[in-house]
């Protein structure tokens, strides 16, 4: 029976694929699989016996990535599954830093006991106007699921999209827009838009990326929107940029004290991906990634080790997962195990992602017999971080 444990609250219709041959488990010790969303796992000891950590979203800076890859646990994430939500949420945010909605709301539900209020409205409403969002300039700064959706969405609204990500994958540059416009320096994006929206993963090397120079570089009155992490803006520079008018407004999915303190600033409480129809996406994707990895060893969109993909395991063979690190001759010690004890390797993959690497080998152990010590072998080769005997 394999145990996964839930850290999050997942959506049922992705724990439901949990049938034979799987349990729920309401600790994390002793389970084969770990289910998460944003809960942090930075400082949580994970046991021997966990196998892979699937994120049921986006954003994995709350899982040691590098931590898991050294321990031999796979990281898997959702990608795309919950991008739809956050790009709705994005134009509304759009729409929330254009007009004073809130403002208006606020005074609203300030004046509900005022029998007069329809009179009074109008009389008050002068003070929430805003400007159209048609026509004007949005850079979209990060074109992967999320970003390459709210440009074309925006684009749709009529406004005209400058987008930016030297990093942009083949498959996400086919789904923009032509009519987005593509920019090759970030300044640039910050220099000429009136609004501006931040789609990249939160990382040591995008951490403070809005700070106070790129703040100076921005229209006077630019609208700036978080979607993807607090950590992305440097919030001193965005209350300093809030104060002298540089940033009209700074719409944000993060709370945290500093921005509830900054002026004009508009923040919700991480509700990109807060739809049905994301967390059922999520979990669905997440759930079927750790049960392939489990029942096959199949590796996809994993964070922290390569993609690698057999099928499933052939009858009559036997299936070894080795994760090790990515060295020369490698590979040759894991096959010799193997070749030393005369068990044919019927079929095999090797795949590396930066210091990691995966290998898979279907076995036919023939008349010579499995041999027992083949696992201990694999295990103490130098640089081998888990042995698993798929099937
Ligand atoms: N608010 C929410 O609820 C919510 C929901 C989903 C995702 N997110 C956040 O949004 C982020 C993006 O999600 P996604 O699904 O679009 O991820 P993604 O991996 O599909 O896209 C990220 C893009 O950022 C680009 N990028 C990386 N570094 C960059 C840089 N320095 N400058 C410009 N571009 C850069 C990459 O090339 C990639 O195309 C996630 O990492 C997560 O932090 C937030
Ligand atoms: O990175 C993500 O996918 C989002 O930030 C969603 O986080 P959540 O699953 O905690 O809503």
């Amino acid at each position: 029976m394999r145990r996964i444990h839930c850290l999050n609250n997942i959506s049922p219709l992705g724990t439901a694929l949990l049938t034979e041959g799987y349990a729920l488990s309401d600790t994390l010790e002793g389970a084969d699989g770990a289910l998460v969303r944003s809960a942090s796992l930075h400082d949580v000891e994970l046991p021997e016996s966990l196998l892979a950590i699937a994120r049921a979203g986006a954003g994995v800076n709350n899982i040691p990535l590098e931590r898991c890859a050294e321990a031999g646990i796979v990281v898997f994430n959702t990608p795309g599954a919950n991008a739809n939500a956050v790009k709705e949420l994005v134009i509304c945010a759009l729409l929330l830093g254009s007009r004073d909605i809130a403002g208006g709301i606020a005074w609203c539900r300030d004046n509900a006991g005022d029998e007069n209020i329809a009179k009074a409205a109008e009389k008050a409403k002068k003070a929430f106007s805003g400007r159209e969002i048609a026509g004007k300039k949005l850079g979209v700064i990060g074109l992967g699921a999320i970003g390459a959706e709210v440009a074309n969405a925006a684009v749709g609204l009529g406004m005209d999209v400058y987008g930016y990500d030297p990093y942009v994958s083949v498959g996400a540059a086919w789904r923009i827009s032509s009519a987005v416009h593509h920019v090759t320096n970030l300044d640039d994006v910050l220099r000429v838009c009136d609004y501006l929206t931040i789609h990249v993963p939160a990382t040591d090397s995008t951490k403070g990326m809005i700070d106070a120079r790129a703040c100076s570089l921005m229209k006077d009155g630019a609208v700036f929107l978080n979607f993807s992490r607090d950590s992305l803006v440097d919030d001193e520079a965005m209350a300093a940029a809030l104060s002298s008018g540089k940033v009209a407004v700074y719409v944000t999915d993060f709370a945290n004290p500093a921005v509830m303190r900054m002026e004009h600033a508009v923040v919700l409480p991480h509700l990109g991906a807060s739809t049905a129809e994301a967390e059922d996406n999520c979990a669905v994707m997440a759930v079927r990634e750790l049960m392939d990895y489990l029942d096959n060893g199949t590796i996809a969109n994993s964070v922290n080790y390569p993609a690698c993909d057999l099928g499933p395991v052939p009858e009559g063979l036997r299936r070894v997962a080795v994760l090790h690190e990515n060295v020369p001759n490698a590979l040759a010690r894991i096959t010799n195990v193997f070749g030393d004890a005369g068990v044919n390797i019927e079929n095999m993959a090797n795949k590396s992602r930066g210091e990691a690497a995966y290998t898979l080998l279907d076995l036919d152990a023939g008349a010579a017999g499995w041999p027992d010590d083949a696992i201990e072998r694999l295990a103490a080769l130098e640089g081998v971080r888990r042995v698993r005997v798929v099937k």
